[in-house]
């Protein structure tokens, strides 16, 4: 029989703030793309297919050509830390230890690979954490990062009898703290530059359009950051949607496509951003910054910048910070 005296001792009561990304393979070569990339596309939220008819066509097909493809794309951004977005996401957590006083604790955790969300949300509770906020690093929300994030938070939740309190970090597409740290960012990368962008190429990862039909306001929280950024700015901004995956119809109009048309149409001097990514990350360094500019440049362009995401920049710390506090106050003093 248990008795009261024979219960754990309880830890002193501490709050938790959990940073949670994507997720990037544990190394740029097959096998660990081809495990990273299992992991993700059977992910329900990401691919809507059912899974009879999808598991066929990504076991039979896509896990044994696309590894090989990507692992080499991964290669050319891997840098001494290893990839660059599970690099720079444990860099955003550890700029803000401490950040809300002695007795929050930050950490950060991945949706697909390692560090898993259900190993550091319970790593957080082992520490005392009985209150705990979420930030999945989206800006802008999608079912297909931002709930699935949570999903798989609260899926090791539904194990533990005895469950800390969650809040979850809303989308901050139009935060103004989001917003002028962006616009802050845009302005400082632009005047260094030696030359005058005839235009800024805001691109956003992209998603099947039929998600936009049936209600993920995705792309309407794009399409809000550009305007927000574009006011801010003073110049607007042109909206471009990139890493198309499969056969489907994605949202319009596509990164690639847009870049091969600009200098024709007398663009030939661009600077391009991602706003849609808290941290970079292949679909940025590679895509946009390998690939895209020479997609630019084969078709005419003469100049051509990619200008980073804000990472764990002092603007971005700052804006990270800002967001997080509000969403923990009452929790914490000091927030
Ligand atoms: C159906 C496929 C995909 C959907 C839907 C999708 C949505 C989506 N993804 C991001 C952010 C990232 N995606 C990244 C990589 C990546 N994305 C897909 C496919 C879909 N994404 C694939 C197959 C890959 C892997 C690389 C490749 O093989 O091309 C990354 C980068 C990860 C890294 O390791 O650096 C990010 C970040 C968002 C924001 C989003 C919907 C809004
Ligand atoms: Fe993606
Ligand atoms: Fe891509």
């Amino acid at each position: 029989m248990t008795r009261p005296s024979d219960h754990p001792p309880v830890p002193p009561s501490k709050v938790g703030v959990l940073l949670t990304n994507l997720g990037t393979p544990d190394a740029p070569d097959a096998p660990s793309v081809r495990r990273y990339l299992g992991e993700f596309l059977s992910d329900r939220r990401v691919v809507e297919i059912p899974p009879l008819v999808w598991q066929p066509i990504l076991r039979g097909i896509i896990l044994r050509t696309r590894p090989k493809k990507s692992a080499h794309a991964y290669a050319q951004v891997w840098g001494e830390d290893g990839s660059p977005l599970a690099a720079i996401t444990k860099a955003q957590a550890g700029a803000l230890a401490g950040a809300f006083g002695p007795d929050v604790v930050v950490d950060h955790a991945m949706r697909y690979g390692k560090p898993a969300i259900g190993d550091r949300l319970a790593a957080l509770k082992a520490q005392g954490c009985d209150r705990i906020l979420l930030a999945p690093l989206y800006p802008q929300y999608c079912g297909a990062t931002t709930a699935t994030a949570n999903d798989a938070a609260f899926a090791e939740m539904a194990g533990m009898r005895w469950q800390p309190a969650i809040r979850t970090l809303p989308p901050y597409h139009d935060d103004p703290a989001y917003i002028d740290a962006l616009a802050q960012s845009v302005r400082e990368g632009v005047a260094a530059l030696d030359f005058e962008p005839d235009a800024i190429l805001a691109s956003f990862h992209g998603m099947p359009e039929r998600t936009l039909q049936l209600g993920d306001p995705y792309h309407c929280q794009c399409r809000k950051t550009a305007r927000l950024l574009g006011e801010g700015l003073g110049r607007e901004l042109t909206v471009t949607f990139q890493s198309r995956f499969g056969r489907a119809k994605w949202l319009e109009p596509a990164t690639d496509t847009v870049l091969g048309e600009l200098p024709a149409s007398g663009v030939r001097k661009i600077a391009i951003i991602a706003p849609g990514f808290s941290a970079d990350c292949l679909e940025t360094l590679e895509e946009l910054a390998i690939r895209g500019r020479e997609t630019f440049v084969e078709a005419g362009g003469t100049d051509f910048a990619y200008l980073p995401c804000l990472n764990d920049s002092d603007p971005g710390v700052a804006m990270l910070k800002k967001i997080l506090a509000r969403e923990l106050a009452g929790w914490v003093a000091a927030a």
